[in-house]
This record gives C-alpha cells, structure tokens and sequence, in this order.
C-alpha cells in the first residue's frame, strides 16, 4: 500500500491549521514534520510547539522527522506533543540504539533516517527494533530540491534485507518527490512517500497528492 505523507515545511506557516484540513481531505495518510535545528541541517524550521497548534485540525498520525544534533534530549517533548513516528538521523546518533529505546519508552515507533551518502550496513544490527527507515533522496535541510535518483539502488537493498528477515519495516522517501520519481521508488519497494513542494506548491492539493498517489500505486500493480 501507498502513503502520501505532506510535509508541513512546504505549507503556508500563516494558515497551518487550514493547510493541514486540506491535505487531509486530499488523502494523506500521515502528516511529516520537518524538525530542523540549524546545526545539523543548515536550516531552522519548527519545533513542537507548532504540533500542539495543529492537532485540533487534524486526526492524522505525526510523522517527525528529527534533522537535529542530541535528539535524546529532545524527544519526551515530541512524544508528549503526539507524535506517531519519530526518526533520528543514523549520523546525528553516537548511541543509535539508547535512542530507538528511548523513542520506544514512550510508546512512539521509533525510525531511522539515512542521507544519501549513508550506506544500509549503518543499520543493519538495529533493523529488529525499529518500525520505519526513512531514505533522504535530497540532502536534509530545505525543500524543492533535486531528487537524487543514486538512491534507488539503496532502497532496493534495504527492502530486500527486510524480506530477507521477515520484517515488517516501512520503507519512507523524502525529496524531490513527484509523480515522476515517485515510481521507480514504489517499484524498489519504498511504501511511504514524504512530498512538500509537490503538493502544497499546487493550487488543487488533492489533484497533486492524488496524481502522485496513483503513480505510486500504478507502479506496483
Ligand atoms: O526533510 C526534508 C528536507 O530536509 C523534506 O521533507 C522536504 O521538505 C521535502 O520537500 P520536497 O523535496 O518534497 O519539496
């Protein structure tokens, strides 16, 4: 199965709570949160503050994506604000596998997020403890880039290590996603798609999301 997850980087900051009804109603299935520090990426986005503004307007799991240096200090807060998922990046991470324990104390699913460098061996005695493996297919920091079409190979070995272990692991993509680069992601076995520009910068969301949704699906018929 497909899922569309917007990312709330590309919305209008002036009228969340209303971008986020709309991204709903267009048929996403979990809303990604863009957490930037300005150490780690080169960037400052948003930090927990801005999920309590919009849960009243949507019933949408959290997906946080932390792009932060310490995350452990940092994750009780994202929990306590409701996130479903939260991903650490495997480079951000001196104790890799303290921190899943830790995203997991708190009944949240834990993930990790690799760059494009980062090869799949980084995770590969951690893959039993987590829910979700997210691959950049942009480097982290700000949206509208150029998908980089060198990871698609890395999403092929990642799904096939977690067949290969009987797992069920999510496979996310984020950068640079559209109805185009959608497909051979979908086709090497990726099931969740983060996209910002390519929805929130279209006029009609729910033609955008839903283009892209069904590239995806189309891809893995
Ligand atoms: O995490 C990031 C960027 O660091 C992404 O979530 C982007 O925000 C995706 O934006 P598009 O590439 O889809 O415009």
């Amino acid at each position: 199965m497909i899922k569309i997850a917007p990312s709330l980087l590309a919305a209008d900051f002036a009228k969340l709570g209303e971008e986020v009804r709309e991204v709903e109603a267009a048929g996403a299935t979990l809303l990604h949160i863009d957490v930037m520090d300005g150490h780690f990426v080169p960037n400052i986005s948003f930090g927990s503050l801005v999920m309590d503004a919009i849960k009243p307007y949507t019933n949408l799991p959290l997906d946080v994506h932390l792009m932060i240096e310490n995350p452990d200090q940092y994750i009780e807060q994202f929990a306590k604000a409701g996130a479903e998922y939260i991903t650490v990046h495997v480079e951000a991470c001196r104790h890799l596998h303290r921190t899943i324990q830790l995203i997991r104390s708190y009944g949240v699913k834990p993930g990790v997020v690799l760059n494009p460098h980062t090869p799949i061996e980084t995770i590969k005695h951690v893959l039993e403890d987590i829910d979700l493996v997210l691959l950049m297919t942009v480097n982290p920091g700000f949206g509208g880039q150029k998908f980089i079409d060198s990871v698609v190979p890395k999403i092929a070995e990642l799904s096939y290590m977690i067949k290969q272990r009987n797992l069920e692991i999510e496979i996310e993509i984020d950068g640079g996603i559209t109805a185009e680069t959608i497909v051979p992601c979908a086709e090497a076995g990726a099931t969740i798609f983060v996209a910002g520009s390519a929805i929130f910068g279209k006029e009609d969301r729910q033609t955008a999301l839903q283009s892209i949704l069904k590239a995806g699906e189309d891809a893995i018929k």
